[in-house]
């Protein structure tokens, strides 16, 4: 069963389109890596997956319903999104915000049952937050907070997980542990797309890359499929060589020729 189907998907915000037309189709779970250039449409694909915005043309379906005919509870339960960042006005402790992704199991005004504790609790410690559970999540660093937000999509327990550039504050370590966690879930059933800008790392971690440029498909299928010298140079504009890693067997660039000598518009 195709799981996300993205037809003829446009989005404007104003005067500027973000998406000119995006098409694919994904089925099973799958860790999905969206890659490409600054301002090429990843997040805005991203949020209209999400439900978050509404395409101006086009369509995205879920499971084969319209994403934006779903009721957002029955949405927040097959889909988790985490954003590149969130703020909180109040002092919610880490666990304050795992909880909220249980938020779709609740009924107005009913309290946290056992069963929402337990998956917190589980959520918590595969991300390595439970340290971090009474801390408020404003005062934690990036890199915290980043996997905070993860364990709060975990709560929530989707089929779908979108992250917006999930190991962009992370260190090595941990940009590691979280792609490793993100296989483990897709192992288990669940369809992962993230937005990611390592292309080593996606190439190593992801079953299939969506490459964007001006928003647009540019290539899309497996790492070896699209990660070559010319997608490279045709999206990022940068002379690769890519080689094979020889411990993974995965496409790997590496920038060996000398760049442009300053910074170019785009
Ligand atoms: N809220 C907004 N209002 C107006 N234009 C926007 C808004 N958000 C994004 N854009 C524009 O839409 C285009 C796509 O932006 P988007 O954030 O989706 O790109 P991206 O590929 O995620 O970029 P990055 O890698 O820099 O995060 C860009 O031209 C951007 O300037």
């Amino acid at each position: 069963m195709t799981i996300v189907n993205v037809e003829d998907l446009h989005y404007s915000y104003g005067d500027i389109q973000a998406l000119k037309g995006v098409n694919f189709k994904i089925d099973g779970s799958k860790m999905v890596g969206i890659l490409g250039s600054n301002g090429s449409g990843k997040t805005t694909l991203l949020k209209n997956i999400s439900g978050y915005l509404k395409p101006s043309r086009g369509n995205v379906f879920i499971m084969d319903k319209s994403v934006h005919k779903m009721r957002s509870k029955d949405r927040a339960r097959i889909i988790g999104y985490v954003p590149q960042d969130m703020y909180f006005d109040f002092e919610f402790t880490s666990y304050d915000v795992v909880m909220m992704g249980r938020t779709p199991y609740l009924s107005r005004f009913q309290r946290e049952r056992k069963e929402d504790a337990i998956s917190v609790r589980d959520a918590m410690i595969l991300t390595n937050t439970w340290d971090l559970k009474d801390r408020y999540v404003n005062e934690l660093s990036g890199g915290q907070r980043q996997r905070v937000y993860i364990a709060r999509a975990l709560a929530q327990e989707p089929e779908i997980l979108l992250l917006d550039e999930p190991i962009s504050h992370l260190d090595v370590k941990y940009q590691i542990e979280v792609l490793s966690i993100l296989k483990q879930l897709t192992a288990k059933g669940m369809l992962v797309f993230a937005v990611l800008h390592d292309i080593n790392l996606s190439s190593q971690f992801c079953d299939l890359i969506l490459l964007m440029k001006d928003g647009e498909i540019a290539s899309i299928g497996t790492p070896n499929e699209v990660i070559t010298a010319e997608n490279i140079k045709m999206v990022f504009s940068v002379d690769a060589d890519v080689i094979k890693n020889p411990i993974t067997d995965t496409p790997l660039i590496v920038i060996s020729k000398r760049q442009g000598d300053g910074l170019t518009s785009g």
